[in-house]
């Protein structure tokens, strides 16, 4: 599947998972909207990414993705200067369980309004041409940290829902893909928030036990969470899939039981 001419939105674009996602999606000549919170990150990454692959090819949209009228005003923006959107990647995510209803906010609530504000401007059913959407969950969906009890929720909420909506696009006729991806550790500054108290709370007094976990099950780059994605992204037939990233497995797909009382 070409990506050539295609427009996507990258929420938490700037740095980490997201950042690489950009970088790969732009290499496959897709024009990408990256929204960010932090300004400097944003305009530092737009600047990369111009001198790498030429001016026009992507913009910077500072945004919290957990205010819902900015959200809605920078997937307009999106619309309005590329003139379409085909997909959509909600990766932005805290870890914090000191303010945890922020880190529900962010990962939980804002995953749910890009993925409804996504089917805004891709489903059949606003007579869009269709598109794909990814959501970013963690490994913490199966298996539960427990230094990290609310955002272990947030990420068995959005696996949760993203299949639910999966399912729905698929009776509903959307013309939209919906997948999400289940990385273990990787390598960026939000696996480094462990050490903090502002981010553990109570928690922190574990950050041995979770830096042993990472040892344990080793730490992944960046990259290989965005080739995964770029999977889900270009593969016709991945939809409703559930992709685990694994330093013992690698890039693989999770199988649940059939349904059943
Ligand atoms: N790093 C890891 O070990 C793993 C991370 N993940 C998930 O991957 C996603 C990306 O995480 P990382 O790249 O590791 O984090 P990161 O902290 O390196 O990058 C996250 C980006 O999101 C932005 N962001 C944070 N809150 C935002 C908000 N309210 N609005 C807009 N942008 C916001 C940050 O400014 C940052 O640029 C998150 O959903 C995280 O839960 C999943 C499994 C493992
Ligand atoms: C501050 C960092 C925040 C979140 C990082 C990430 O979202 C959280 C991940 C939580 C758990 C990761 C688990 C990873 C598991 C694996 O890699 C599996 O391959 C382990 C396989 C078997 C383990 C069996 C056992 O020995 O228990």
């Amino acid at each position: 599947m070409s990506l050539t001419g295609m427009v996507a939105l990258v929420t938490g674009g700037a740095q980490g998972i997201g950042r690489a996602v950009v970088h790969a999606l732009m290499q496959k000549a897709a024009k990408v909207a990256v929204l960010d919170l932090n300004p400097s990150c944003g305009e530092a990454c737009k600047a990369e990414l111009d001198a790498e692959f030429g001016e026009g090819n992507c913009i910077f949209i500072p945004c919290d993705v957990s205010n819902g009228d900015a959200l809605k005003d920078a997937f307009q923006k999106t619309v309005d200067t590329f003139g379409r959107l085909d997909i959509v990647v909600n990766n932005a995510g805290i870890n914090n369980e000191k303010d945890w209803e922020k880190t529900i906010e962010v990962n939980l609530a804002s995953v749910i309004r890009g993925t409804y504000l996504a089917l805004e401007h891709m489903s059949r059913e606003h007579g869009k041409d269709g598109g794909i959407i990814i959501n970013v969950s963690s490994m913490a969906a199966f298996f539960h940290s427990p230094h990290q009890p609310v955002y272990t929720a947030t990420k068995y909420g959005v696996t949760g829902f993203t299949r639910a909506m999966a399912d729905a696009s698929s009776e509903s006729n959307y013309g939209v893909r919906i997948n999400v991806v289940c990385p273990a550790f990787v390598n960026t500054p939000l696996l480094r928030s462990v050490e903090h108290e502002d981010n553990m709370g109570k928690f922190v007094k574990f950050k041995d036990d979770f830096k042993s976990r990472m040892a344990k099950f080793g730490i992944l780059e960046p990259s290989l969470i965005a080739k995964g994605i770029m999977q889900l992204i270009t593969d016709t037939n991945l939809h409703g899939a559930v992709m685990k990233i694994t330093s013992s497995k690698g890039i693989h797909f999770h199988t649940y039981e059939p349904l059943s009382a």
